[in-house]
Order: C-alpha cells, then structure tokens, then sequence
C-alpha cells in the first residue's frame, strides 16, 4: 500500500514551545505545548483575535500560503515524525473550513470524488459513516444550492475522506441551534473514534461542544500562553473572566503595531460625495491610469502603426519602380488611415477586452460576497456610485489612451518610414503624413470628431455590457467566470460594431 493510502490510525500529535509572531512581528504565542491522542477530542477556545485560527492554520500547513511571512517556532511530532516548525511544514491537519470552502463548480458527490481519487478509496466502516452523514444530499446536486447545514456536512465529510492525522474544524458550530451544535460535538467524536484520529476544534460558543470534549485548550493572549483545562464550565468560564479581567486593565495600552487614539480620527462625519470621487479614482488607477494599462494600449498602437507602414510601403502592389511615384499620395492615405481608423479601433478594443474583464469580475465579486446589499441596507448608493465612476472612466480614460496612443504610433510612423527610406527629410515625411490634417483644419476637426464619437460610444456601450454582466445573478464563483467571457465578448463585439458604421459614415 502506498504511504498517502496508508490510514491514519491511532495518530498521536506533541506540540512544544510554539511560539507565533504576525508578519508585523507581533507574538500571539510565546510558549504553547499540547498533545493530541487518537480518537481525542480537544476544543481551542479564547478571546477573538488571540490567535486560534492562527494554530489551526499551522496544524494544516496553510499559515503564510498566501504570502504573508509569519515567524514560526517550536516543534512538532506526529507517530515518530519531528518537524522543526522554524523550517518545515507539517500539513497533517484536515481542515474543515469556517466557510466550508467547497468547489462551486463541482456537484456534490464530486467534491467526495475528486479527495478519494487523489488519498484512495474509503475504508466500508468510513463509506458507511459518510453515507449517514449525508443522507438527505442528492449527491448529483451542485454544492451551490445546497443549504448551509447540508454545504457543512458535504464538507467533513470531503475532509474525512482525505484521511488526514488530525481533524480540524474552525467555528463548525457558528449559526447552529443547541441542538445541531451537539449532533456536531457527537458526530465529530464519533469520527475521531472510529478514524483513530484526534480533532481540534476552535469555536467561540462552546457550551454545546463540552459534553463530547476530552480536554479544552485555552488561549491566554494577555500571558501569550495556552492553559489546558478539563472540560467544565465553570473552571472555563473563571478562566476566560480572568483573562477578561487582565484585557480589561491593559485596554488603555497601546497596542503593538496600533497607534493609540487610531479611531478617533476616523470616527468623523465627511461628506458623502468622497465616496464617489473615492471609487473614481479607484476606478481610474486600475482601468485607466496603471502603468501595465498604459503600456498594453500603447504597444498596441506602436505595433499597429509599425505594422500598417511597414507592409503598406513594402508590399505596394505597384512594385519598387513605382513606390517613389506614389510615395506621396500613399504616405497621406497611410497616415490617415493610422490616426482616423486604425488605432482608434485597435486602441478601443484592447481597452475594451481588458477593462471589462475588470469590470465584470469586480462587480461580480461585490455581487456574490453580499457587498451591494451590505450597501443598500446600510443606505449607501454603492451601485450610483460605483457605476458612474465605471462609466466616465471608460469613456474619458479611453479618450485620454487614444490620444496618447495617437502620439506613440505617430512617432513610430516615423521611425519605420526612416527605416524603409534611410536619408530622406523629416520634412517629408511630416508634410505628406499629416497633408490633410495640416492643409485643411476642417477635415482635422471633422476627423476628429469622428474619432471622439466612436471611442465615446463604444467605450460607452461597452462599459454598460461589463456592468450588467457584473450584475446578473451570482451563485457560484463559476458564475463570475461566465460573465467575464460574456462581458469580453459583447463588449469587443460592439465595439467592433460601432468602429465600422461610423467607418462607413466617416466617408
Ligand atoms: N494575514 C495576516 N496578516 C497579519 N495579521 C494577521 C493575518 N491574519 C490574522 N492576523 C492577525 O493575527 C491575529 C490572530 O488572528 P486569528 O484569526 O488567528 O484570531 P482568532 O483567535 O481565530 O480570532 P477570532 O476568534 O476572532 O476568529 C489577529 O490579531 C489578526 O489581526
């Protein structure tokens, strides 16, 4: 049998001197020591922002996996195996997620299948377990529809099935009746039993938890230390008062890395239109104004002016003998067709495809985490706010980018031109290029007009395409994904559209 298909049985977990400091180097843990034997059940209580979740997240490997650098100390030892938390990461705790953190676009029988095809099939008495467990689980269903208790219960038994050392559970019991927390306290011993593991679970309302707990872990964050207690109320509850008590003292300290008095400031009233211009310039800084944006638009047009000269002068169908008879007229009619045609379109659809992508998945992601009716509960105009400044970045952002694009492919007309003819004026070349435009002011304020009026309305209708796809119904993450590639596609689609009829108008 091979070592990931191996069962966990009779795993026994010593933890010494662990020591946790934030990425600030703020230390939540100076010297904590536990152990866990199998089929042991231990719940890990204490004041919120003690750091809890914190341990969990060492338990399962998953502390700093998204970048932070904490500073970790202490050792741990699983069944004879000695990890040096400084340097090694002991990934041996199956976590079930406080928001049970299920894949959206798998259904549920799924999200069972795609751990056992990667830790191996189930032991029958396991099988039988999970069966019971989800009973009223159509296992065709997908997770996103599924109630709150029936998403939990999809979820340990995803990490059962993973066969870890150690069960982990964060806040299993949040949102539960007295009644659910204890089938909970009695479902995961029963685990831990017939799994040989032991479990952690952190929870805030323990009271239900206690009958089904060996041993309660409490976490002092005022002495930076972990007290084990048996699990009786009242020994708990004299515990955490005295913990309540020293906090209480200490409040008026100033907190690490908080400076004294932060609040205060912030707690005054401004007026409500700073949150508009707010979201405008978050708006302009990511749709318009960042370097990488700015850059992507205008080698866009240095590409497409590059392009357009290069082959327009190259490959005339008129072949060499003629090229300097017509080099006038075909500069003119080259330069025309960059500045009115070409790099408003490229221009336009490359902002298009980009920013509408943004658009879509911001407001999509405001959508599904509840962020728009946070907003309207709390009488903010989020959507007025929010669309407006989308709207006029699209619109005047993309005029500002065409104009500077008109600027860079210019400049790289010029250059080609110097390339395909070495030795010849500058004045030349300026003359010819900008014959029309520089002649007659006329036709330069009606092309530009033109090229105005297609970059507004298409960036217009464009921008209106992202917000409704943002906007449509949000069940699942794959939802979100749908209507960025719905949102790419209407918008560049129109934007195609509305370049070519005013194209057709324009002349
Ligand atoms: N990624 C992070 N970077 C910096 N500090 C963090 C990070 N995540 C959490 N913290 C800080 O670490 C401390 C412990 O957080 P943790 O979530 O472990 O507390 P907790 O005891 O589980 O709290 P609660 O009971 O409220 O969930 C908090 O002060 C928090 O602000």
């Amino acid at each position: 049998m091979s070592p990931k298909k191996a069962a966990p049985s009779d795993s026994r977990l010593v933890l010494e001197n662990l020591r946790i400091a934030t990425p600030e180097g703020r230390v939540l843990l100076e010297n904590g020591n536990f152990t866990m034997a199998a089929g042991e059940l231990l719940l890990l209580i204490g004041p919120s922002g003690g750091g809890k979740s914190t341990i969990v997240n060492v338990l399962s490997g998953l502390l700093g996996s998204e970048g932070a650098a904490w500073q970790i100390r202490g050792s741990l030892t699983l069944n004879e195996k000695y990890y040096d938390l400084a340097d090694d990461v002991c990934d041996a705790g199956g976590l079930v997620f406080q928001d049970n953190a299920l894949f959206d676009d798998l259904t549920a029988a799924q999200n069972l299948a795609i751990v056992m095809d990667h830790a191996g099939s189930p032991t029958p008495e396991l099988a039988r377990l999970i069966e019971s467990l989800l009973r009223d689980v159509d296992p065709n269903q997908s997770v996103a529809s599924l109630s709150g208790g029936q998403r939990q219960r999809v979820a340990i038994a995803r990490t059962v099935l993973a066969r870890r050392p150690i069960l982990l559970f964060d806040e299993p019991n949040s949102g539960l009746d007295p009644h659910a927390a204890q089938r909970l306290a009695e479902l995961i011993k029963e685990l831990c039993i017939k799994m040989g593991t032991p479990a952690m679970i952190v929870a805030h309302h323990y009271d239900d938890l206690l009958e089904m707990a060996d041993r309660v872990l409490i976490l002092d964050p005022v002495q930076r230390t972990l007290h084990q207690t048996p699990p009786e109320r009242e020994t708990i509850a004299a515990r955490l008062n005295a913990i309540g008590a020293v906090a209480e003292e200490r409040a008026q300290d100033e907190i690490p890395g908080v400076p004294s008095r932060a609040w205060e400031k912030r707690l005054r009233e401004r007026p409500p239109i700073l949150w508009f211009f707010h979201y405008l310039w978050e708006y302009f800084w990511v749709l318009t104004a960042s370097p990488l944006t700015i850059a992507y638009v205008l080698g866009g047009a240095a590409i497409v002016s590059f392009v357009t000269m290069w082959f327009g002068f190259n490959y005339d169908m008129l072949g060499d003998y003629m090229r300097s008879f017509v080099h006038d007229d075909a500069l003119l009619g080259v330069g025309f067709i960059i500045m009115t045609i070409a790099v408003p379109l490229i221009g336009c659809i490359l902002i298009v495809a980009r920013n509408n992508a943004i658009i879509t998945a911001d407001i999509g992601n405001r959508l599904y985490s509840a962020q728009f009716r946070a907003m309207h509960n709390l009488h903010i105009p989020g959507r007025k706010y929010l669309n407006t400044a989308i709207v006029l970045n699209m619109v005047v952002g993309s005029l500002l980018l065409i104009l500077l694009s008109s600027g860079v492919a210019t400049w790289f007309a010029l250059q080609t031109w110097r390339l395909i003819f070495p030795g010849q004026p500058f004045e030349l070349w300026r003359e010819h290029f900008f014959r029309l435009f520089v002649m007659r002011p006329d036709i330069f304020w009606e092309n530009a007009g033109w090229v105005v009026l297609k970059t507004v309305i298409s960036t217009f209708l464009a921008s209106l395409v992202a917000i409704h796809s943002g906007m449509g119904r949000k069940n699942s993450v794959i939802d979100i994904n749908n209507a960025i590639a719905r949102s790419i596609v209407y918008g560049t689609s129109v934007t195609l559209l509305v370049h070519a009829s005013i194209a057709v108008l324009q002349f």
